[in-house]
């Protein structure tokens, strides 16, 4: 059985060539005749799978990528060709969340915006959306959730409709980007939408870049009262508007998603596809390759308050992880004329709130348990 994947997924190699020969390629330069005689395939958003790749391989049995998105696969065309499909879904959900989450810290320490009173719109509650909702819920941050398809299926959450979202001081979009139909994402921030939104509104996309029309995005910032936007993804990456950087409170190179954790976690999932499919058991654990969960120093100023406040609660968080960083990183490659796709494969090494220990020592609330436990710390009582 022969496996090819993108050499942008983490321990590739270790867990395919568990199943059979790995071999690894770069989405820069690989071909159909790379593919030509793999069975399995590993990719993650950054290869196009669609016809043109894939016309040569006539023994290929799945394409399984990385990541929770999945429109870099023409899906229709593997269906013709009954060539199965999986995708990642959720493996990175935690890392958006906190990236948001970071995002409304720095505004809050900036006073852009005050946490105890502010409301949140989520748009997609999926994976993503809802790790999103759990880290608000425990730090008692107020949201609302939009998602007409989930509201459909008879997801039992109270949902809101898009113009409440559009009331909302906050708005963060986690949709996936569908390109047609009655739930289409393509340009759902539009013109429109955008004139709806003023000074006060902070607008965060860590989804995808097609999910706003960029073009009423510029215009929108031509005219006064325009909304705070920060922006992760970006239309027509990895060739993206670099003009639209200095409008942007906040921009960073879609890395949102971009935890240790994150992307090992997709591997992992793809891995499990694959022996689902080859039927083998599964016999490898991410946790087999990461280090174990590290202490970090942190003790409430006053242990027997019902909550944190938000100065302890942003030091702490930020300061395992502060966008600001990724900001500023971001911006200097762009400026020094780096590729987006140059910058992206080297992104730092960022780990998740559940990678971090905390020891408390002495009586500690119930509430200041439940906060840190909610954002995903595990507690060592002393
Ligand atoms: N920036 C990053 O690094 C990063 C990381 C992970 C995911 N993503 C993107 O975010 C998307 C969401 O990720 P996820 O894991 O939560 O996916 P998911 O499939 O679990 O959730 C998406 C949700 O959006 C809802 N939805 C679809 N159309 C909608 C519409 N028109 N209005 C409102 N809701 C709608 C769906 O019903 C679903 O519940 C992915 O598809 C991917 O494109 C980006
Ligand atoms: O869809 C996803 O999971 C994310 O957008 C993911 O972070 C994409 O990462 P990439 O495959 O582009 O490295």
């Amino acid at each position: 059985m022969k496996i090819l994947y993108e050499d942008t997924i983490p321990r590739g190699y270790d867990y395919f060539s568990s199943l059979g020969e790995a071999v690894s390629y770069n989405a820069a330069t690989v071909t159909s005749d790379d593919v030509a005689s793999c069975d399995y395939l590993a990719v993650r958003s950054t290869t196009p799978v669609n016809e043109e790749l894939l016309s040569n391989a006539e023994n290929l049995h799945c394409v399984a990528t990385a990541t929770a998105g999945s429109n870099h696969i023409d899906k229709h065309y593997l269906e013709e060709r009954d060539i199965a499909w999986r995708d990642a879904g959720g493996c990175n959900a935690v890392a958006v969340a906190e990236y948001v989450l970071s995002v409304l810290l720095i505004a809050h320490r900036d006073k852009k915006l005050d946490l105890s009173r502010i409301r949140v719109g989520i748009v997609g509650a999926g994976h993503v959306g809802t790790s999103l909702a759990n880290l608000l819920g425990a730090l008692d941050i107020a949201y609302v959730l939009n998602d007409p398809p989930r509201q459909e299926a008879g997801d039992r959450r109270h949902f809101v409709d898009f113009s409440e979202i559009l009331s909302c001081d906050v708005i963060s979009l986690h949709v996936p980007f569908v390109k047609e139909g009655v739930h289409k994402t393509h340009h759902l921030i539009d013109a429109a939408v955008l004139k709806s939104l003023g000074a006060g509104n902070l607008l965060i996309n860590a989804c995808r870049g097609e999910v706003i029309n960029e073009e009423a995005l510029l215009q929108r910032f031509d005219n006064e009262s325009a909304p705070t936007v920060v922006l992760d993804v970006f239309d027509n990456e990895p060739n993206i508007n670099t003009g639209l950087l200095r409008h942007l409170w906040l921009a960073t190179g879609h890395i949102a998603g971009h935890s240790i954790e994150g992307k090992l976690r997709g591997t992992q999932l793809v891995y499990e596809h694959f022996c689902e499919l080859a039927k083998k058991p599964v016999k490898l654990d991410m946790d087999d390759f990461l280090a174990a969960p590290q202490p970090i120093s942190f003790m409430p100023r006053d242990p027997s308050m019902e909550a944190l406040n938000w100065d302890e609660i942003s030091s702490l968080l930020l300061s395992i992880y502060d966008v600001t960083i990724d900001d500023k990183d971001f911006r200097n490659a762009m400026q020094a004329g780096e590729s987006f796709s140059a910058y992206r494969k080297q992104y730092r090494v960022r780990r998740e709130f559940n990678a971090f220990t905390i020891a408390l020592s002495g009586v500690v609330s119930e509430g200041i348990l439940r906060q840190l436990t909610g954002l995903g710390f595990t507690i060592e009582t002393l």
